[in-house]
């Protein structure tokens, strides 16, 4: 493929991704798989160049752009070297012509803009959520330790501050190392790493993951369990939480999984009432912490979302109350930012149940915020992260 022509099929894979983004459609990993997937012919490193276009122009427009070709154009406008590759040439795209509508910039919506300035992210930590992620990955004590770890992986690590993490570099496969199938790793940015940490699961415990997924944070709190107690890993995702008991086998996990229906929780956790010593909450939440890795997330905000986001976050605050026994703990984690998804339902939780309160958690880096703690990728090199630890009374 010629570079002119490799920004042509970027061009037309940022119309599939933006048409997804407008009708609530995939997100744009799942766009570019099937749009490769149908393209066979495309070598590997065209593919890699094209999704690194794509990407680069995702993370240039704030706003949804009305096309691909105009997305295109606003990464060209700070790249002369792209621009020029708007040339005409066979397969390549058209000239630019005078005057041709050029996407917005900036890093989001201008109301979410605001709403994160509210909550404290400053220009400098709203440009570097658009920065590219690092790999992160947590060395699984179950079955190794993270010196030995480290020793055994085909690339280069470095160690972060989560006491299981290493760094490597974006890009590297881990996922296809045979110390993966292994289960002698998991992949987990630092952040969700440090989250698991405060919770602090310790052998013995009764401890329920509420929004377990496919078990991310269910597989740390295993292995700081060294498997002796119960986990029981739950969620009303029956497609998430599916993925996880193939992953737990991997890792030596061993931990209960549970469907919720949605509204009924309680009735599917009836004997878990005030028996649990711990909850993690990792609730639902708009993702604003994780554009480093989903910048198209952003075009698929709105005021309302963020409102129902904030009513799913008090529900399953309040069903995680009720599980926990007197004494016990909950520890409420969000990927947002916005202190609407954070501080803010904490600090509602805390005026309705007046038999709870707020601790500080157990954090080597991150700033407090509200009752609780915050790690932003600017400041931290972590995925952005609101948590609060709380103890019923
Ligand atoms: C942030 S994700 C969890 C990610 C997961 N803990 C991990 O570390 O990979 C939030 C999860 O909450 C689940 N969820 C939403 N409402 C819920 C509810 N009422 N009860 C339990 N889980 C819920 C969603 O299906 C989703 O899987």
């Amino acid at each position: 493929m010629t570079p002119a022509a490799r920004v042509q099929s970027a061009i037309d894979l940022l119309d599939a991704v933006i048409a997804a983004a407008r009708s609530g459609g995939a997100s744009a990993d799942r766009v570019a798989s099937e749009w490769l997937r149908a393209r066979r012919f495309i070598g590997s490193k065209d593919r890699r160049a094209i999704r690194d276009l794509v990407w680069a122009a995702i993370r240039a427009c704030g706003e949804v752009p009305n096309t691909g070709r105009a997305a295109m154009l606003r990464l060209a406008q700070g790249d002369a070297a792209l621009a020029a590759l708007f040339d005409g040439s066979r397969y390549g795209p058209a000239g630019i012509a005078p005057g041709e509508p050029v996407a917005d910039g900036g890093v989001a919506p201008g109301w979410l803009v605001e709403a994160l300035d509210a909550s404290g992210i400053d220009e400098a930590e709203r440009k570097a959520l658009l920065t590219r992620a690092p790999l992160d990955i947590r060395a699984n004590t179950l079955k190794t330790s993270r010196d030995a770890l480290r020793l055994r992986l085909p690339a280069p690590s470095s160690e972060v501050v989560a006491p299981q993490g290493l760094r490597l570099d974006t890009g590297a496969a881990a996922e296809t190392w045979p110390e993966y199938a292994e289960g002698l790793f998991e992949v987990q940015d630092a952040g969700s790493q440090l989250t698991c940490e405060a919770f602090a699961a310790k052998p013995g415990e009764t401890i329920v993951d509420l929004c377990a997924g496919a078990g991310g944070k269910t597989l740390a709190l295993g292995a700081a369990m060294a498997n002796s107690g119960r986990l029981i890993a739950c969620d009303i995702d029956r497609a998430r939480l599916s993925r996880l008991p193939e992953r737990a086998t991997r890792a030596g996990v061993r931990a209960e999984t549970r469907l919720l229906d949605p509204g009924k929780e309680r009735v599917g956790l009836s004997d878990l009432i005030s028996a649990c010593d711990g909850v993690l909450v990792d609730a639902p939440c708009s993702g604003t912490g994780t554009w480093r890795r989903n910048p198209e997330a952003r075009w698929r905000l709105s005021p309302k979302a963020i409102a129902r986001y904030a009513q799913m976050q008090a529900g399953v605050l309040d069903v995680a109350a009720d599980l926990v026994r007197p004494g016990g703990r909950m520890l409420f984690i969000v990927c947002s930012l916005l202190d609407a998804e954070g501080a803010e339902r904490i600090d509602a939780f805390l005026g309705r149940h007046r038999d709870w309160r707020a601790e500080g958690p157990a954090c080597p880096i991150g700033k407090p915020r509200g009752k609780g703690w915050r790690l932003t990728p600017g400041a931290d090199r972590t995925d952005g992260f609101f948590f609060a630890s709380l103890r019923r009374l």
